[in-house]
């Protein structure tokens, strides 16, 4: 036999035995296979006690990012950078930090209640050439949770909450703020980055403790509201003269508790609908800002009308109810509508959200808005005080005391000076910065503010006394 014989042979042999493996295949394959499976499945499970749970990173269609997914990569980011040896980094949006998360094939151990479990990321490149959106990759992504199977009800409940929950939080901290404005309909952001904080704003400490407490604890009240069966909401109002910090304030609870700012310009807003299409659109964990409240709308203007409407005589309901309609399809935002969002339509959205109104004379307001319920609390900024100026000389000038604290503490209690003004007076002007002549020039500041003050009250009598005159002359003319 030569050697080509040979070979000729083996190769119809093998050809033979692939015809034979490929009917075999053909007439037995599903039998087979998933006997096979089943076999070694129960070999698995008798050997590897252990259960595996996959979170891919899109789920379904694949233009949605399973929510799951990202709250654990979240998760994992802090645990992973202590162990994993492969990380990948990424710039958090606001470019000041860099988010590392575990590059892929990846493991890393965790640990719940004593009990440790083993977080593994992976992917999988998938051969089948779709005609998806998204042609381009093709790999799927995801997190496989190993752990005993010992412990599967407390993992499946309790630990993969916590993780969601955790990782949600996580997100929140760290992301970038924004601050909406709107105009007419939208609202449009821009990245927030207000350096005002609790610490740097001048005012009482106590009243700024109690302020700081009572945002805290809503923050945290989450359990709470739900239980008392309230929307997760707060209203605050921010009252006093112009300077006084009251804008200031709401950037430091922004800045505080992490919040976006809603900055609503009421004089922009169409009408109620368009008010309330706004609102919805605000999403959770945020400040819904609504400055200068009597200024933005005629709100005690339309009170008054409906008051007038209520004495005029009555009529037939139905027309009522249609003139009704249509006044307020011509007016802008009404009273009526801006109570209705801060009573009804909160509840509807989830989140807490904060409300912020500001005013210069909460006096001129309506009592309907101002009613605990809508504004829970009422915070009243006022002139600077001696504890405030020494907020403010501490930040600006790095003082903790000087001597002629004593004499401007004086001044402070007999004077109204607004914190904007001494903030002004106490800006460095010289480098380096010489306290002193900061000092002296507050104390300018305070003495001409008192001039100020004694040339308006004088004004104002004179105003009185005038006014007095020509009210008795006309009395005089009629009697005659
Ligand atoms: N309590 C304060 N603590 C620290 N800085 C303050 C305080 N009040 C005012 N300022 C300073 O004065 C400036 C003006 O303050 P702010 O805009 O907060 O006043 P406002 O009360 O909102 O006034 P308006 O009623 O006119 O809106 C701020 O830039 C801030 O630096
Ligand atoms: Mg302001």
């Amino acid at each position: 036999m030569t050697m080509n014989d040979m070979f000729g042979q083996l190769g119809s042999i093998i050809a033979g035995v692939m015809f034979i493996w490929a009917m075999f295949q053909q007439f037995f394959p599903h039998q087979l296979r998933s006997h096979i499976e089943k076999q070694s499945q129960r070999f698995v499970n008798l050997v590897y006690p252990y259960i595996q749970i996959t979170f891919n990173e899109f789920t379904g269609e694949r233009l949605m990012r399973s929510e799951a997914y990202s709250a654990i990569e979240t998760y994992l980011s802090s645990n992973s950078s202590m162990q994993a040896k492969r990380l990948k980094a990424d710039i958090v949006k606001n470019s000041q930090s860099l988010a590392l998360s575990m590059d892929d094939h990846e493991e890393v151990a965790d640990e719940f209640e004593g009990i440790k479990l083993w977080w593994a990321s992976g992917k999988s490149i998938s051969k089948a050439q779709s005609f998806s959106l998204y042609p381009i990759t093709d790999e799927k992504r995801y997190y496989k949770l190993t752990f005993h199977k010992r412990h599967r009800e407390l993992i499946i409940g309790p630990y993969l909450n916590y993780v969601l929950k955790e990782g949600k939080a996580i997100k929140v901290k760290n992301r970038q703020r924004k601050l909406y404005t709107n105009n007419g309909s939208h609202w449009s952001h821009v990245v927030f980055e207000h350096p005002a904080t609790f610490q740097t704003l001048a005012m009482d400490p106590e009243k700024k403790k109690e302020i700081i407490d009572d945002l805290i604890t809503f923050s945290k009240a989450e359990n709470f509201y739900a239980r008392i069966g309230r929307a997760w909401k707060r209203g605050y109002l921010l009252y006093g003269p112009p300077g006084t910090g009251k804008s200031t304030m709401i950037a430091a609870m922004a800045n505080l508790l992490g919040y976006d700012l809603y900055d609503l310009e009421l004089t922009a807003v169409k009408d109620n609908t368009e008010l309330r299409k706004l609102l919805i659109e605000t999403s959770s964990k945020s400040i819904i800002v609504i400055e200068d409240i009597d200024c933005s709308a005629d709100l005690t203007g339309q009170r008054k009308k409906k008051k007038e409407k209520d004495e005029e005589e009555e009529k037939d309901p139905v027309q009522q109810l249609a003139k009704e309609e249509t006044d307020t399809k011509t007016s802008k935002v009404t009273l009526s509508g801006l109570l209705n969002f801060i009573d009804g339509l909160w509840s509807a959205c989830g989140g807490e959200r904060l409300i912020v109104f500001t005013t210069n004379y909460a006096d001129k307001l309506d009592p309907a808005l101002i009613r605990r319920g809508r504004m829970d609390k009422h915070i009243e900024l006022s002139y600077c005080s001696f504890e405030a100026f020494k907020v403010l000389a501490k930040n600006y000038l790095h003082l903790e005391s000087h001597h002629l604290f004593a004499k401007i503490h004086g001044l402070l209690e007999e004077i109204n000076i607004t914190p904007a003004d001494v903030a002004e007076s106490l800006m460095p002007k010289t480098d380096p910065v010489d306290a002193e002549t900061c000092l002296d020039s507050l104390m300018k500041a305070l003495e001409i503010a008192e001039v100020e003050a004694k040339l308006k009250t004088d004004e104002e009598a004179s105003k009185k006394e005038s006014l007095g005159k020509q009210v008795k002359e006309k009395v005089e003319e009629n009697t005659n």
